[in-house]
């Protein structure tokens, strides 16, 4: 029988050695003492692992969480579906609390009992395996869950989109659905049965990258001794989800441009051009048109990919929807657990609807998953529940940058679009606007001060630009 593999990121040695002695029965042990050395590791992996135990303060800031906070973040870029537990010392639970926003799934404090850190890491595995079955079982109904207006919007886009050959690009902030958003697409394309391949472009190391996209000759390359078909021919005619884009080195942005243009790619190392039909949906949760300004990323590729975009709304826009999501975590996890759920006292309800869930949809289902082991059948009050919330929110969420700071250096650099920034603008006051007014249409218009109408038509002049920015 194959054991789980469970990554251990800790920068004492003896803390390493006890863990794989203490672990190695039941699990694959895979040692890291740092940051890099962890996702090197990952790298190199044929599949990753499901666990992954990282201590916060690593080098080259042991007495700092910073390193153990990127960590989690780089982990889950790598691999969505990974549990991520923490190791912390005994009075840093604020910290503790803060990796959990940022999608770890549970802390321990150290030092910690051998029993104590089994019983976590098998329930750990054991949620994860549920939510595979969820996830299957989801498919026919979208798994999509929410009635707000921008949810709603944006399941008009999915079904409109979702049947075109054109590339599709999501962006949206870290946890907020994207990779749900593009199974949607894929199992709405009209194509039930066609190939789904999911490159996370953060996962794999960047010079291994070309090959994994499109395949490499015998002998291309030291360790090439088969021939190998890439992920574009595994795709076949139908999608390719390309993870983290904006991650993707340069001159492959150049390659997969070409493909996008007329299909034509090759594989490492060979002269024959090939054919691609495959349909392209790319997501980022980075600031796509700020990495094109800061020549991260090509333009032309960019607009390419955007011919059709979605945004992904971050959960703090999505008012009452909060509450659906409570419901439905509730009830599936209290289920899996065989355990009675738990239920908010009315004031610990006033704190959920308040919060911001900065780690968004992710962050969520964790605190769930946490009131239902804690507090199974049991009414929860508020301050158990806001200790289970970020005491630092601020650090996390959207990357954007005001922009007038930079017009100078915009301007000078050429390509500038006036109709572009002030699109860009308007969507950044509508967000800001919806959020304020928790997803009520209505109320955002208010702010604004336009009416609800002219709200709604300006929301789709934005995609429309979108959109006529590439024809
Ligand atoms: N509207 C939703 N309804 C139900 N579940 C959701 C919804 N949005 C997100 N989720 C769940 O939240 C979790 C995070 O979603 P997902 O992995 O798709 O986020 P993401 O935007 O791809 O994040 P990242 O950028 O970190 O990869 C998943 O478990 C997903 O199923």
């Amino acid at each position: 029988m194959t054991l789980p593999a469970l990554l251990i990121v800790d920068d004492d040695p003896l803390i390493r050695d006890s863990l794989r002695l203490i672990l190695a029965d039941e699990f694959d042990i895979h040692l890291a003492e740092d940051r890099p050395q962890a996702i090197r590791l990952l790298r190199d992996m044929a599949s990753p692992p499901q666990l992954a135990l990282v201590d916060l303060g690593l080098p080259p800031t042991p007495h700092r969480p910073e390193e153990g906070f990127r960590l989690i973040t780089e982990l889950l870029a790598h691999s969505p579906n990974i549990k991520v537990i923490t190791l912390s010392g005994q009075n840093e639970e604020s910290n503790a609390r803060h990796a959990r926003t940022l999608g770890a799934f549970e802390f321990v404090a150290k030092p910690c009992g051998p029993e104590t850190l089994r019983a976590l890491l098998r329930d750990a595995l054991r949620i994860q395996q549920s939510e595979q079955t969820e996830l299957a079982d989801s498919k026919s109904l979208f798994g999509i869950i929410g009635n707000s207006q921008p949810i709603q919007a944006m399941r008009s886009q999915i079904e409109l989109y979702a049947q075109t050959p054109y590339p599709v690009l999501i962006e949206g902030e870290s946890g907020s659905g994207k990779e749900l958003v593009a199974a949607a697409l894929q199992r709405l394309s009209g194509k039930p049965d066609a190939s789904y391949v999911i490159l996370n472009c953060a996962a794999i190391s960047p010079n291994l990258l070309e090959s994994t996209l499109f395949g490499h000759a015998k002998g291309a390359f030291t360790g090439a001794t088969n021939a190998q078909s890439g992920f574009f021919e595994r795709a076949e005619n139908g999608t390719l989800f390309l993870d983290e884009i904006g991650e993707m080195p340069q001159e492959l942005q150049a390659k997969l441009l070409r493909v996008l243009e007329n299909g034509e790619y090759q594989r490492v190392g060979e002269a024959t051009t090939r054919k691609s039909n495959a349909r392209i949906i790319a997501a980022t949760n980075r600031d796509l048109k700020l990495a094109v300004r800061n020549g991260a990323f090509r333009n032309d590729l960019f607009h390419r990919l955007s011919i059709f975009t979605i945004q992904v709304p971050p959960l703090r826009n999505l008012g009452e929807d909060k509450l659906l999501l409570l419901e439905h975590f509730q009830g599936f996890y209290a289920s899996q657990a065989q355990r009675p759920a738990f239920k908010l006292d009315p004031a610990a309800l006033e704190a959920w609807k308040r919060y911001s869930f900065p780690g968004n949809t992710r962050e969520l289902r964790n605190i769930v998953i946490r009131l239902t082991t804690k507090y199974p059948g049991a009414e929860v009050n508020v301050r158990q529940l806001e200790s289970e919330f970020d005491p630092q929110p601020e650090t996390t969420g959207s990357t954007q940058t005001d922009p007038s700071s930079e017009v100078r250096q915009i301007l000078l650099q050429g390509g500038f679009d006036l109709d572009d920034m002030l699109m860009g603008y308007t969507a950044r006051y509508i967000d800001t606007a919806m959020e304020l007014a928790h997803g009520n249409v209505s109320e955002a218009a208010k702010l604004l001060g336009i009416a609800r109408t002219t709200l709604y038509s300006r929301m789709e002049a934005i995609q429309k630009h979108k959109a006529q920015k590439v024809q």
